[in-house]
């Protein structure tokens, strides 16, 4: 695991360790040994101070999963358990999950550790490179190569140890974070914001409904920006500003968070193919989403890598991520991009989450009127209007 942080000192502290892991669970590993390259090799490694991984202890595991859940996957002996055992077979399917829970717990371990560092103000911001998307495992479930959900245990733990009483969690990857929502779901002080690729319930894993909008007091503090119309046209630059512009944005101002949390998934970028997720965001946009969250929360912000398949895009991307997180400017996004309007499949989809979503944010009410404009012309409208009302 790598996290990297735009610290207030530029002390560089690597944990080598973490490359000996060899990871060989399909190809995961890989995406470290890449990202650190690039990182070295576009000159923003001396620009970060790389914070040491550590193991996640039980408890902190426990505070989001269930004792089962923990156990199947760090294996019986740090713990002796009072709960029944499901079947031998259960038992060895964790005990050969290729990644060991060596691997697993300094990937929570490590996020909890930059998250803990960033809100209490010792560092600016951060990002975290773990090997494995950790949004699809919820209480006591895994799944899609989600075992535990770091973002998840972290965002708990800010809570329960620095009592930070409102976090905002986006997720950006092409996939539905159905664990982040499920363990959120009836909490208020835990906003969970996703952009997904949906198609209706038929993409990967079928859940992320836009009715979803949590339950209890949680009600109105789930929101998912449920893209549909499969990849005809791929969504791209233009659907993401205007999912930003319209939804994402206004919603994470009025609740206006204390610490922002992304579950930083890179494989809605360009260059993957269709079955994991065939969308063409760019690498540019992904750092011009980064520098529009750090305008929350003072700048307290933390990106934990999810999905990214695609070495060069995810490479790309998280290169663009960092580089806005250390403060650069991020490169102006493509013109056709800024002034194309969003496809027709997104607005409907823009427009069915803003109907939902209406009702508990007075700040989107206004935007169903607008969602159709491109980037530029919403911005021209914006400013036209600014300049009337003075
Ligand atoms: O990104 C995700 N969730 O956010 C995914 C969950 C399950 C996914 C899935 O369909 N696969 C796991 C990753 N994968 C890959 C990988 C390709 C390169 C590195 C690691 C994995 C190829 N095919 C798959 C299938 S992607
Ligand atoms: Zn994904």
């Amino acid at each position: 695991q790598i996290s990297v942080s735009h610290a207030l000192s530029h002390r560089l502290v690597f944990d080598y360790q973490m490359l000996k892991h060899v990871c060989d669970c399909g190809g995961y590993g890989d995406r470290i040994v890449s990202i650190w390259t690039r990182l070295l090799e576009c000159g923003l490694r001396n620009q970060c101070k790389a914070v040491k991984g550590r193991l996640a202890t039980f408890e902190e595991l426990l505070s989001v999963h269930s004792e089962e859940l923990v156990c199947l996957y760090t294996g019986l002996s740090e713990r002796t358990s009072s709960i029944a055992y499901r079947s031998q077979t259960d038992l060895d399917t964790a005990s050969n999950t290729s990644c060991s829970a060596e691997i697993l717990k300094m990937a929570v371990g490590s996020v909890i550790e930059l998250a803990l560092r960033v809100a209490g103000g010792e560092l600016r911001n951060g990002f975290a490179v773990v090997t494995h998307p950790g949004h699809h495992a919820s209480h006591s479930q895994t799944c899609g190569s989600s075992i535990f959900n770091s973002v998840a245990i972290a965002a708990k733990q800010l809570q329960e140890r620095l009592k930070v009483k409102k976090i905002l969690i986006v997720d950006w990857d092409v996939h539905h974070g159905y664990g982040t929502e499920e363990i959120f779901y009836t909490d208020p002080s835990v906003l969970y914001i996703s952009l997904h690729r949906y198609d209706n319930g038929s993409f990967f894993c079928g859940n992320g409904q836009p009715t979803r909008v949590g339950s209890d007091r949680g009600e109105g503090y789930n929101v998912n920006v449920a893209w549909s119309g499969g990849l005809s046209p791929p969504m791209g630059d233009a659907e993401y500003l205007a999912a930003f512009r319209t939804v994402v944005m206004p919603i994470a101002h009025e609740f206006s968070p204390d610490v922002v949390l992304v579950s930083a998934g890179f494989d809605a970028a360009e260059g993957h193919p269709e079955s994991l997720g065939g969308y063409r965001v760019s690498a540019k946009c992904f750092g011009f989403l980064t520098r529009k969250l750090m305008e929350l929360a003072e700048g307290r912000v933390v990106l934990v890598l999810e999905g990214g398949y695609v070495l060069t895009s995810l490479c790309d991307a998280l290169q663009a991520c960092v580089s806005a997180l250390v403060g650069n400017e991020p490169e102006p996004l493509a013109e056709m991009e800024l002034v194309r309007k969003p496809c027709f499949n997104a607005v409907e989809s823009l427009k069915t989450v803003l109907h939902v979503q209406s009702r508990y944010w007075r700040s989107v009410r206004s935007m169903v009127d607008t969602v159709s404009l491109s980037y530029v012309n919403a911005e021209r409208r914006y400013s036209a209007g600014t300049e009337a009302a003075l």
